[in-house]
């Protein structure tokens, strides 16, 4: 059985979530987000390693239970996303990686599954996403209407997104030395050529954002474990 590493970034502020604490440590039901999270991952019998990214000082982590875990690595993050997912990943020896999100604790395994299957589909990579649902209209500067947008093919990216270790470090790579924004793994490894899969996942795999979303993450968390 193939076996891979997870790196997860957890390494920002959370500001948009106007907390007193970075949005990863704040509790969850039973556990902090990013306990919920480390857990649903640890749980896949083909993540071999986690390496957890977090800020150079965070003083959270350290005082998790789950920081002791023998699959569990710690590394530092940087002042970007893209610059944490490339300091995480400069500690992975797997051929392929899975980048998932600490502040996305509803991830489940089937969706685990259901990416991890996807990879025998070539070297372009996979990621989880949501088509659209909603009408989408592009805004002028004033916020006004500009045009809607076609949504035929527009989607929501997700993670766990899933590529080669090597051919993301190098685009991720790439893409920072042209300053390029790299919001997500997928758009590197697109500046570099690739055409990654879209793998529909569930709608509940949220992103702890902003202050609502905490309550509606342990509503899912808590309809998730009644299944
Ligand atoms: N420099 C950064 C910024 C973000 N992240 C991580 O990337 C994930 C998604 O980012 P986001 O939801 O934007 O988290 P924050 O950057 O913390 O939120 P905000 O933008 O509201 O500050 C989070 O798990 C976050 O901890 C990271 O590892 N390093
Ligand atoms: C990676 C991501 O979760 C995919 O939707 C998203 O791009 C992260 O964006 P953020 O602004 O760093 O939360």
């Amino acid at each position: 059985m193939q076996t891979f590493t997870a790196v997860v970034p957890a390494a920002g502020r959370g500001s948009r979530m106007q907390a007193n604490m970075p949005k990863q440590y704040l509790p969850l039901g039973d556990k902090t987000i990013i306990e919920h999270t480390l857990t649903r991952l640890l749980a896949h019998p083909q993540i071999e390693k986690i390496v957890v990214v977090i800020a150079a000082d965070d003083h959270h982590f350290s005082s998790l239970p789950l920081a002791s875990h023998p699959k569990i690595e710690v590394t530092i993050g940087g002042p970007e996303r893209a610059i944490s997912v490339l300091n995480g990943l400069s500690c992975v020896e797997t051929d392929w990686v899975l980048v998932h999100d600490a502040a996305r604790p509803c991830i489940t395994l089937a969706d685990l599954d259901t990416l991890v299957s996807a990879i025998d589909q070539g070297e372009d990579g996979a990621i989880l996403a949501i088509p659209v649902k909603d009408t989408m209209k592009r805004a002028d500067i004033s916020n006004r209407i500009e045009l809607t947008v076609e949504r035929g093919h527009l989607w929501h990216a997700l993670t766990p997104q899933m590529f080669p270790t090597q051919q993301l470090a190098d685009a991720i790579d790439a893409g920072l030395a042209q300053s390029i924004v790299l919001t997500d793994e997928a758009s590197a490894m697109e500046l570099a050529g690739f055409k990654p899969l879209l793998i529909t996942g569930r709608a509940d795999n949220i992103k702890v954002t902003q202050p609502e979303d905490l309550a509606l993450a342990a509503f899912i968390l808590q309809q998730q474990e009644r299944a």
